[in-house]
Formats: structure tokens, sequence, C-alpha cells
């Protein structure tokens, strides 16, 4: 079993995991609704065409051809709009990146209930400028890697309530990057977590998370 399966088992085990029947719906899926590799390669595809566009300034007539046909296949994934109970994007837990697009593929090669390791590289789609990552996109990062150990061990379900992040030099885009995060204590409800995201020896960023249990019902 890969590490990513073996986290997502951790997620879904036991009374008080999260495949407990009073979890919100919004993060539960109909049994039976699976990925298909079909599936996960028209995410791959998606990853790929989130490049390509950021980077490419192509002549006019490119350009007509391409609106035409993304504006077909939006016309055409259309028709098949689930529910958010049924979506597949961002549900898939067993599997690197969630199925969804929104933040970079996190590849976990270490996982415990207290920490976790990664790694990491953002494409072109995440470019702020001069080769750097957009400042908005190493949140998303930390969210996920926070957001997944603050929510792993049999833990009740919790929120970001506080995410600080500390821009310690450039993040490059286009190489792979070490990301690390650890679960540092509990205070009741309060859950504090922080990560470090890396390029070889330096530090590119660290954040602190503070993640709130939910309350029975609470959205
Ligand atoms: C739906 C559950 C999600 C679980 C999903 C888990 C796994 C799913 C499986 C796989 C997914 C894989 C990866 C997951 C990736 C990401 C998950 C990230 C989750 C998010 O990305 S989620 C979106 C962003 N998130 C929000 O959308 C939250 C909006 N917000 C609220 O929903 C409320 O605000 C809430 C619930 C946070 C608290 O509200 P509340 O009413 O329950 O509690 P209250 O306010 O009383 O706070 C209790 C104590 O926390 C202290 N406290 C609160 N906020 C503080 C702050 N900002 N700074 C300092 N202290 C703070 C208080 O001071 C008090 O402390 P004390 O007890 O000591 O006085």
């Amino acid at each position: 079993m890969s590490t990513d399966e073996n986290a997502a088992e951790e997620l879904l085990r036991g009374p008080e995991g999260l495949g407990r029947r009073d979890m919100p719906t919004s993060w539960t899926r109909r049994p039976g609704i699976e990925p298909t590799p079909d599936f996960l390669a028209m995410i791959d595809a998606l990853r790929a065409l989130q490049d390509d566009v950021t980077a490419a300034v192509p002549p006019p007539d490119v350009l007509v051809d391409t609106t035409k046909t993304l504006s077909e296949l939006s016309e055409r994934l259309r028709a098949y709009a689930a529910p958010e109970r049924d979506q597949l994007t961002g549900r898939l837990i067993t599997v690197p990146g969630r199925g969804q697009t929104m933040s970079p593929v996190l590849h976990l090669d270490e996982w415990s209930e207290h920490h976790a390791r990664g790694h990491v590289t953002f494409g072109r789609f995440y470019l702020g400028g001069n080769g750097a990552v957009h400042g908005g996109a190493i949140p998303l990062l930390f969210d996920e890697i926070l957001g997944r150990l603050a929510n792993t061990g049999g833990r009740r379900p919790s929120r970001t309530a506080f995410l600080h992040v500390n821009y310690r030099s450039i993040t490059p885009i286009g190489v792979e990057l070490q990301i690390e995060g650890r679960f540092e204590r509990e205070e009741g409800r309060k859950r504090f977590l922080t990560a470090e995201l890396r390029h070889g020896d330096t530090l590119c960023a660290d954040a602190e998370g503070l993640f709130v249990q939910l309350k029975p019902g609470q959205p």
C-alpha cells in the first residue's frame, strides 16, 4: 500500500475516524462512486493544460481555435455535473493531489499521526513572477498538509481557524521541493500545527496553523 493509501486509511479509520456517519455530508461520498484511471487521466491533462495556458502566447488563429475547443469541452462536461456529495475532485484522498487542480500535487513520503513529510513541484500555472511561486499558492499547500494532519489519527473533523505563513525566500517553480508538517499540541478543541517548505537546504516558507474541532452539526 502506498503512503497516500495508508494516510487515507488512517483518515477513514475507526469509530472516531472520518468515516463516521456524522461526518459532514459534503466530505463523504456515496459508496460505489470511485475514480477510474480515465477520470484521473482527465485531471492530469487539465493540470498540463493549466501550465500550458499560463505559458502560451499563441497567434490569433490558435487562440480562436483553442477558445472554441475549451468552450465545447465545458459544455460537454456541464451535462454531467453532479451534486457536491457525488463530486470526485478533491475527495479522492487515496490519490496524490486528491483529483483536484487548485493546488499542486502533494506526494506523501512519510506519514504518522503527528508528522508528515512529502514532496511537491509547482508548475508554471503557479507562477507569481521572476520564477517564484505566487504568494497565494503557498498557503494552499500548507493547508493541505496541515489539514490532513489535523484530521488524522481518529480525531474528529476540524477546520482551519488561522494559517500564518512566513515567506523566508522565494519558492521556485518547476523544481522538486520538500515539505514537512507536525502536529504540535492540542488544547481542548484547538489543534496547533506547524510546517516548513524547503528547496534543498533553503527554507522557502514556514507556517503555523490553528485548526478548531467542529461541534456536532457545525458545517
Ligand atoms: C468539514 C470538516 C473538514 C474536515 C476534513 C478533513 C479531512 C477530509 C479528508 C481529506 C481532505 C484532505 C485534506 C484536507 C485539506 C484541507 C482541510 C482544511 C480545512 C479547511 O481549510 S476549512 C476552510 C477554511 N476554514 C473555515 O472556513 C473556518 C471558518 N471558521 C469557522 O468555521 C469557525 O470560526 C471555527 C470552527 C474555526 C471556530 O468557531 P467556533 O464557534 O466553533 O469556535 P470559537 O470561535 O468559540 O473558537 C474556539 C476556540 O478557538 C479560538 N479561535 C478561533 N478562531 C481563532 C483564530 N482565528 N485565532 C485565534 N484563536 C481562534 C477561540 O478563541 C476559542 O479559543 P478558547 O476556547 O481558548 O477561547
